[in-house]
């Protein structure tokens, strides 16, 4: 469980006086997160859930958290933030950023079939349209300049076999990204991090995308190779499922067109995305937080798909 900081009943009820929700009568901690310190509570008007921040700071937590209410606004389904009194959605718990939001109906779809990646491809489409006039920017802090400053750090924890694959494939991204076809891509807000684990579904009725905490401002076809490179695989081999690909691309192109350049891009940006989640799995396996109880990611499962992805030629967008 990563509960890094502890809340208790008595600690909610002092707290949450400034919201119009009632008397809190329920705080659980959520076992799954790995970045932040989750609780779903219960209050006399209905069910949300508590987040304690981390890592983030009250300087970057506006982004994220006026990006789910402009979406909210705008029919993307997202937990909406609850506002204060004063009409403030970001909070102080414990001396760290806080926020409570919306509980979304249903549970995690851990099994895709393509009929849930045409959905989860369609609302991504949605979600990147709705956000292009959001007002705030913030990088995507997992970006390329956090990978260069990673890649160091996580070298000499890695075998030889993977530290030239490792050297490689920050040569080849950085290349990638220095050519006019990358400069050329479309981009806004995007999730970054939209795996199974971060969507609900009730049956087959996709019921909202949340945890926006390592959203920014990237290229909207790194937020689809991210996706795909999740929704979209063999959990064991890491290859992609055709026919979930197909039913995730062709959803998305339905309501927002790819471009010529998109397609160019697109095998690199699987390579990128695949990339980002195995420095960061590393970083966390071989340099773990405190907590409570911490289960980090595997990272091999992604040294997997990057050999993969380099290995075979992904469908093609459209
Ligand atoms: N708005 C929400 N509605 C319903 N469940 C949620 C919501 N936010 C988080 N959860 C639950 O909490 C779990 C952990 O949240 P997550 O945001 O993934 O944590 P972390 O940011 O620490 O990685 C999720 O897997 C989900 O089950
Ligand atoms: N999705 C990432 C890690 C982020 O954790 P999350 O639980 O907040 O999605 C990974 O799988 O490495």
């Amino acid at each position: 469980m990563a509960v890094f900081t502890p809340v208790t009943l008595d600690d909610l009820n002092q707290w949450i006086t400034q919201f119009p929700l009632g008397k809190a009568v329920a705080i659980k901690g959520i076992a799954s997160g790995i970045e932040n310190s989750n609780f779903f509570i219960t209050t006399e008007s209905g069910e949300y859930v508590l987040t304690v921040f981390e890592v983030l700071t009250f300087a970057q937590l506006p982004f994220y958290l006026q990006l789910m209410r402009h979406l909210a606004e705008r029919d993307v389904l997202v937990p909406a933030p609850v506002a204060n009194r004063d009409g403030e959605i970001l909070h102080t718990l414990h001396g760290k950023p806080a926020a409570i939001v919306s509980k979304l109906a249903g549970s995690h779809q851990m099994a895709p079939q393509p009929l849930h990646c045409g959905a989860v491809g369609a609302m991504l489409a949605r979600m990147h349209l709705a956000a292009q006039d959001f007002p705030l920017h913030q990088p995507n802090l997992r970006g390329l300049d956090w990978w260069r400053t990673t890649t160091p750090i996580v070298l000499p924890y890695l075998s030889p076999h993977n530290r030239d694959l490792l050297l490689a494939e920050m040569t080849f991204q950085q290349a990638f990204a220095g050519t006019d076809a990358a400069r050329r891509l479309p981009h806004g807000p995007i999730h970054a991090d939209l795996f199974r684990n971060n969507v609900m579904f009730d049956g087959e009725q996709l019921t909202g995308f949340f945890d926006f905490y390592f959203a920014g401002c990237d290229s909207w076809l790194f937020d689809l190779a991210v996706t795909v490179n999740d929704w979209c695989i063999d959990l064991d081999s890491g290859r992609l499922d055709v026919a979930r690909v197909r039913g995730l691309l062709d959803a998305y192109h339905a309501v927002r067109p790819f471009s010529a350049d998109e397609r160019a891009a697109w095998q690199p940006m699987l390579r990128g995305a695949a990339l980002r989640f195995w420095l960061s799995r590393l970083y966390d396996f071989h340099l773990p937080r405190e907590a409570e109880m911490l289960t980090p990611h595997d990272p091999t499962h992604f040294e997997r798909i990057l050999r993969d992805r380099i290995a075979h030629p992904a469908p093609d967008l459209f």
